[in-house]
């Protein structure tokens, strides 16, 4: 996802799809201290993108998060991105922004992002809210949940075959998210997923960060 268009990253020309990790951090962190165990875990294996998601802290925190920890994966070729503001992404260098359902209008965040840097919209369970994101010119959209997740209280679901019904349709990327684990995740990756976007399956892995990308990694490569 770093760089140019994910779909170029992710696509080969035969139309095979590559599946990436994209990484999401904690919902709650201290940025200097987790500025290590970020470079720790981005050096342990592939990982296509980071989004910084922090709720209920106020723009001052969420600029110093910003500060401390875009460097940190943009010096290793993973692009930034941040939860919920388009606007702030913009405004501190993020390679773009992830935006729900109720995070605004999504055709304005678009052109406040321009060309340049990325949007991803998700999408729950739906093939209308897709095709939607796809005409506003969404980079990615996501799907999910699709596994139990205790990370937040995710209201939708998804089924692998949506992965697979947008992969014969659609070009435009698709990121599967919600409980995902490297024990879980070989349905979603063979249903055609370009990301698996993953919380604690890295953050929380009984032998540390770098352990859960390395096991990730392992388990898309085996799928
Ligand atoms: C990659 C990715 N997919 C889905 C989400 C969920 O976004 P949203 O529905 O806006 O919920 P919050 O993350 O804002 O709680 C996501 N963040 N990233
Ligand atoms: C942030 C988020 N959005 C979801 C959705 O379904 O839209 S599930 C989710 C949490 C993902 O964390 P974990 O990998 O720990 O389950
Ligand atoms: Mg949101």
């Amino acid at each position: 996802m770093a760089g140019s268009a994910p779909a170029e990253e992710t696509r080969g020309g035969g139309g095979e799809t590559r599946c990436r990790l994209y990484l999401i951090t904690p919902p709650a962190l201290d940025p200097a201290a987790f500025a290590e165990t970020l470079a720790r875990a981005l050096d342990a294996g592939d990982v296509a993108a980071l989004q910084l998601r922090l709720k209920d802290v106020d723009d001052d925190a969420l600029r110093r998060a910003i500060d401390l920890l875009r460097p940190v994966a943009q010096s290793r070729d993973v692009a930034f991105l941040l939860n919920d503001r388009a606007d702030l992404a913009v405004q501190t260098g993020c390679d773009g922004a992830h935006l729900g359902q109720s995070d605004g209008d999504h055709a304005r965040a678009r052109k406040l992002l321009g060309p340049d840097r990325m949007l991803g919209i998700t999408c729950h369970g739906s093939r209308h809210l897709a095709m939607e994101a796809g005409e506003i010119g969404a980079d990615y959209v996501a799907f999910g949940a699709f596994f139990p997740t205790t990370t937040k209280n995710a209201e939708h679901r998804a089924e692998p075959d949506l992965l697979q019904w947008w992969t014969e349709m659609f070009e435009l990327p698709s990121v599967a998210i919600g409980g995902i684990t490297a024990a879980n995740c070989a349905p979603l990756v063979r249903a055609g997923a370009d990301f698996l976007a993953v919380v604690g399956a890295v953050w929380n892995h009984p032998e540390g960060p770098a352990a859960g990308v390395r096991a990730m990694n392992a388990a898309i490569a085996a799928a």
